[in-house]
C-alpha cells in the first residue's frame, strides 16, 4: 500500500498523470523557457488533435462536414471539407500562442505568419492537417502529420527558403492518428512515445513509450494498383515476396494508419515513383521527413530507396519523394533490388560504349 492507496490504483493513477505536456519536459530534462515552449508547442498540436477528432466523430451527422469543397489545392487535388476544417484548426490553436511564427501545410501554398508571435516563438509547424483524406467520406482511419522546425533568418521577403534544409534540421516530429481511439505518437529526439486520448480526461496519456521497431517485419504496404507504372526494381521486390512465405499485405489508403501499424509491428510501407509521378505522391517537408525522423528514432529506416529521406533537401515547399520506411532489414531489401537493377543498368550502358 502506498499513501493509503492500493499498489494498483497508485500505478493507474501515475499512468494517469503521464500526459504529454509533462512528458516532453522530462524528456528534455528541463523546466528552462525552451523546454516549456516546446511543453506547450506540444499541447496546442494535441489540441489541435482533440478538436479534429471531435469534428470527425460527429462528421456523419453533420450537413457540411464531409465531402468536397469543389477546390483543388496547390498539388492539383481536390480539397475536402475536413482538410480545410483541419487545416484551419491547426491555425487556430496557434494564433495568439507565442509559440509559432509559420505554419507550412499541405492545404497552403506559402506559409501563414503570425507575425506578432515571431519575437518570441521562432518556430516553423509543418503538418499535413487531414493524410488519408479519402478515407475521411467511409469513417476509416485518417491522420495529421506534423514536424517542427527552428526559424533560421528573418524570412523578410516570406519565401521560407530556411525551410529548404534536411530533415535532421527537424527538432521534433510525430501524428496523431484518428482510428478507433485517438494517438498520438512524437518523438524529440529522445526515442518515439505514443499517447492515447482518455475522451474522458479530454488528455492524451503515455500509452507506449520508447517504441522500437522490430528488424524484420511480416507486412508489406504498398498499392499494388501501381504495379505497371514502378521501375523493375519494385516489381522485383513485389514478385520476391509473393514467392515467399510469412508476408503479409496491408494497406489502409491512409499512410499514416499503414505507417503506425509498421511501427509497432514491423515490415515495410513503400510507396515508389511511378511513369506518371517520378517523385511518388508523398511530400518530404510534412509527410515523408517527420515519418522517418520516427522511423529512424525507433530503431527503423526510411530511404528513397537510393538516399535517406533525412539527407533529402527539398528544392520547394511542396516537393515529393519516393518512400520506402519500415523495418531495416525490410528497408534494405528493398534498396538490394533497386541497386541490384541499378548495376545492371550501368553495367549495360558501360558494354553498350565498349
Ligand atoms: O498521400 C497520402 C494522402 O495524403 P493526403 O490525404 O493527400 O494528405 C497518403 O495517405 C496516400 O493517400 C495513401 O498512401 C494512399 O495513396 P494511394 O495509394 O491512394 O495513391
Ligand atoms: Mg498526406
Ligand atoms: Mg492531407
Amino acid at each position: 500500500m502506498v499513501n493509503g492507496y492500493q499498489p494498483a490504483q497508485a500505478a493507474a493513477l501515475d499512468r494517469d498523470c503521464m500526459t504529454l505536456s509533462r512528458h516532453v519536459l522530462q524528456q528534455l530534462q528541463s523546466f528552462g523557457p525552451e523546454a516549456q515552449d516546446l511543453s506547450a508547442l506540444m499541447n496546442r498540436i494535441a489540441l489541435a488533435g482533440k478538436l479534429i477528432a471531435r469534428r470527425l466523430t460527429h462528421a456523419g451527422l453533420m450537413e457540411d462536414a464531409l465531402g468536397f469543397t469543389g477546390r483543388t489545392n496547390v498539388q492539383g487535388e481536390d480539397v475536402k471539407r475536413m482538410d480545410v476544417f483541419a487545416n484551419d484548426v491547426f491555425i487556430s490553436v496557434f494564433k495568439q500562442s507565442g509559440l509559432v511564427c509559420r505554419l507550412a501545410s499541405e492545404e497552403m501554398e506559402k506559409p501563414y505568419y503570425i507575425p506578432e508571435n515571431c519575437p518570441v516563438g521562432r518556430y516553423t509547424l509543418l503538418y499535413d492537417p487531414i493524410d488519408g483524406s479519402s478515407n475521411v467520406d467511409i469513417n476509416l482511419n485518417v491522420g495529421s502529420i506534423f514536424a517542427i522546425r527552428q526559424q533560421t533568418g528573418d524570412d523578410v521577403d516570406q519565401s521560407a527558403a530556411d525551410l529548404l534544409q534536411d530533415g535532421h534540421e527537424q527538432i521534433a516530429a510525430g501524428y496523431i492518428l484518428y482510428g478507433p481511439s485517438t494517438v498520438l505518437v512524437y518523438s524529440m529526439g529522445y526515442g518515439v512515445h505514443a499517447f492515447t486520448l482518455d475522451p474522458s480526461l479530454g488528455e492524451f496519456i503515455l500509452s507506449s513509450e520508447n517504441i522500437r521497431i522490430p528488424e524484420h517485419g511480416p507486412t508489406y504496404s504498398v498499392n499494388e494498383g501501381n504495379f505497371w507504372q514502378w521501375e523493375d526494381s519494385i516489381r522485383d521486390f513485389i514478385r520476391y515476396v509473393h514467392r515467399h512465405d510469412g508476408y503479409s499485405a496491408r494497406y489502409s489508403g491512409a499512410l499514416v494508419g499503414d505507417f503506425h501499424r509498421i511501427l509497432m509491428q514491423g515490415g515495410v510501407f513503400l510507396y515508389p515513383g511511378t511513369v506518371k509521378k517520378p517523385e511518388g505522391k508523398l511530400r518530404l517537408l510534412y509527410e515523408t521527413a517527420p515519418l522517418a525522423y520516427l522511423a529512424e528514432q525507433a530503431g527503423g529506416r526510411a530511404s528513397t530507396g537510393t538516399q535517406p529521406i533525412l539527407q533529402v533537401v527539398p528544392d520547394k515547399l511542396h516537393a515529393r519523394t519516393p518512400l520506402v520506411i519500415g523495418s531495416s532489414d525490410d528497408v534494405a531489401l528493398v534498396e538490394s533490388f533497386i541497386s541490384e537493377r541499378q548495376r545492371e543498368a550501368e553495367a549495360e550502358l558501360a558494354a553498350s560504349q565498349s
